[in-house]
């Protein structure tokens, strides 16, 4: 039997993305220039192929102008930072954000770094990190951020709280933990050298899910009452959590799909309009 309470990801992004899309449309008729992302891909993986479609006809919805840059899976490393570089003298860009997972053969981090970090609004460079660490106004990755504005929509005070991040990714695992850190959690990372998960995750107050684990943790692994966030993304729209066994325990918990998901893609659209407005000095 189901006893935890839902936290409904596409209502909350909704309503996100239509407070976004009227400030695009304000932002554009005072300056009559519109809000544009650039989105950058390298390689066919068709799951990245969807997830960037998905960020374009949402902000086409939204009022925000996009550019895609389609890259063959050989592109090097130096070809992808100077398409990065490019994009960030462009002045008729305003955010850029370049899918994740890229090839093997490329340097992600030294990608993620060519982005200027007032058009980061993916929030991936070491610039937005360093402000998320600290609790400081800036961009934040996308799925953290939209985990934390889920909490909140919820009254879910992080303060005090055992936070488990099962994950340690530099887009997911490791922001989402120090957001909560920020917001005075007792955080613990879990990656794929802990010992005893399933013990380390019962003592949680909060457990994210950021592996990409289909099923990971299950119902027998959480702490009766404890909040459940799912920011697994895995093939078949399977999360990292086994939704009906950890529903029993938890007090609250996020479906996938309908949860973070949305979230990931509404944060992005506020903060492409957010560095527009930065850029265009409103
Ligand atoms: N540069 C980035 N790369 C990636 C990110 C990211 O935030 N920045 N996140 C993930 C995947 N991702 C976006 O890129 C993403 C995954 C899933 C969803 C989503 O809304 N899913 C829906 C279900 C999908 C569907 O309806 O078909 C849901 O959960 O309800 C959005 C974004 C990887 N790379």
């Amino acid at each position: 039997m189901t006893q935890a309470r839902l936290m409904d990801g596409t209502a909350l992004a909704r309503r996100i993305v239509e407070d976004t899309a009227k400030r695009a449309a304000d932002l554009t008729e005072r300056t009559g220039v519109a809000p544009c992302l650039a989105t950058v891909l390298v390689g066919e993986d068709p799951a990245s192929v969807t997830y960037v479609r998905m960020k374009q006809n949402r902000c086409r919805k939204a009022g925000i102008e996009s550019r895609h840059v389609a890259l063959p899976a050989a592109t090097t490393n130096g070809e992808l930072v100077a398409t990065l570089r490019a994009l960030s003298d462009d002045p008729a860009v305003h955010g850029i954000l370049l899918q994740h997972p890229v090839g093997e053969h490329i340097d992600e981090r030294a990608a993620f770094e060519a982005i200027a970090p007032e058009k980061d609004v993916d929030g991936v460079t070491f610039a937005s990190f360093a402000t998320m660490s600290f609790g400081l106004p800036g961009f934040v990755s996308c799925t953290p951020g939209g985990i934390m504005r889920l909490l909140d929509e919820y009254d879910v005070d992080p303060a005090g709280k055992r936070a488990v991040v099962v994950g340690r990714s530099a887009i997911l695992g490791k922001p989402v933990g120090m957001l909560l850190l920020a917001r005075d959690a007792t955080v613990t990372y879990c990656h794929s050298r802990t010992r005893e998960l399933s013990a380390v995750v019962r003592e949680a107050d909060v457990v994210v899910a950021a592996v990409g684990r289909p099923r990971l943790i299950r119902g027998e692994d959480v702490k009766p009452g404890a909040v459940v966030v799912d920011a697994g993304y895995n093939a078949g729209n399977v999360g990292d959590v086994d939704f009906d066994s950890a529903a029993e325990r938890a007090s609250l918990i996020t479906p996938v799909p309908g949860g973070v998901g949305p979230m990931t893609i509404a944060t992005l659209l506020e903060q492409t309009v957010d560095a527009a407005a930065r850029q265009l000095g409103v």
